[in-house]
């Protein structure tokens, strides 16, 4: 039966954030903010397994308590020197079947949510290629010349990606290995090089990506407010 995998590159040192410590172990209400995205993956009822991809000299992932996520959550010392190495180190040692769908999410991205993912399986489960989860460009986008405008670039058609990005295992390996200079920033572009066209499935603009302290801000507000929200359910129901 064909299982939805979870892959989480987490080898990253977070040097846009202008820290020491790794962005992905930022503290976000209590948890660091890697805990996030791998919650939101391991309770995902539509996924059977998740695999975090880290540092083989990460020390800081040993320094948290992960029980409670059980042997559904599995440990990966084998990030690369770029996203795309992590993420094929990633699909090499990870146990599964060619033609498991693998749903690639940044560790970056903690305001993940369950309905996400399964909006993501829904739409993209029954496809040939796969897809990604995507906002439509709301901004009017501008190039650059130095700090100037150079030109306005029209925004029609032109989509954000986020993640998770999910394709089948053995398709994933062949678009990471093929052969060129071009190192992908994301799955979608590498399966595109192979000639084909993921599906964009429109998500939330909540499930951005923590690259720049703001985002940990914006994060950090987001997250704690879901947890008292919780609490105060959780408070009503008693
Ligand atoms: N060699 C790398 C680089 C990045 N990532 C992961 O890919 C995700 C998205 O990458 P990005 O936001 O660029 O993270 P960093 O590379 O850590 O950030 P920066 O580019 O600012 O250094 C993150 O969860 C990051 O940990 C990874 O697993 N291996
Ligand atoms: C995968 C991604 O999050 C899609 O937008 C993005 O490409 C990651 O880029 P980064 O430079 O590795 O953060």
């Amino acid at each position: 039966m064909t299982q939805y995998i979870g892959l989480i590159p987490a080898a990253g040192s977070g040097s846009r954030m202008g820290v020491e410590v790794p962005k992905q172990y930022l503290d976000i209400a209590g948890h660091p903010m890697i805990y996030y995205a791998v919650r939101a993956m391991v309770t995902s009822p539509l996924i059977t397994a998740v695999y975090v991809v880290l540092a083989a000299d990460d020390s800081w992932w040993a320094g948290y308590n992960w029980c409670e996520f059980g042997d559904k959550l599995q440990v990966l010392r084998c990030g690369g020197a770029t996203r795309a190495e992590s993420v094929t180190n990633g699909l090499a040692a990870m146990s599964t079947d060619g033609k498991d769908w693998v749903l690639v999410h940044d560790a970056a991205r903690p305001c993940l949510t369950i309905e996400l993912i399964a909006r993501l399986i829904e739409a993209v489960g029954d496809t040939e290629i796969g897809g990604l989860l995507a906002i439509p460009v709301a901004d009017t986008l501008k190039r650059a010349s130095g700090v100037h405008v150079a030109q306005t670039e029209s925004r029609d058609g032109l989509w954000q990606a986020q993640t998770p990005q999910m394709f089948r295992h053995d398709l994933l390996q062949q678009a990471l290995s093929n052969n060129s200079d071009f190192v992908p920033t994301d799955e979608a572009s590498a399966v595109e090089a192979l000639g084909h066209h993921p599906l964009l499935v429109a998500a939330d603009s909540s499930n951005f990506k923590v690259t720049y302290p703001n985002d940990l801000r914006m994060a950090r507000l987001i997250l704690e407010q879901e947890i008292s929200a919780q609490g105060n359910l959780e408070q009503d129901n008693d």
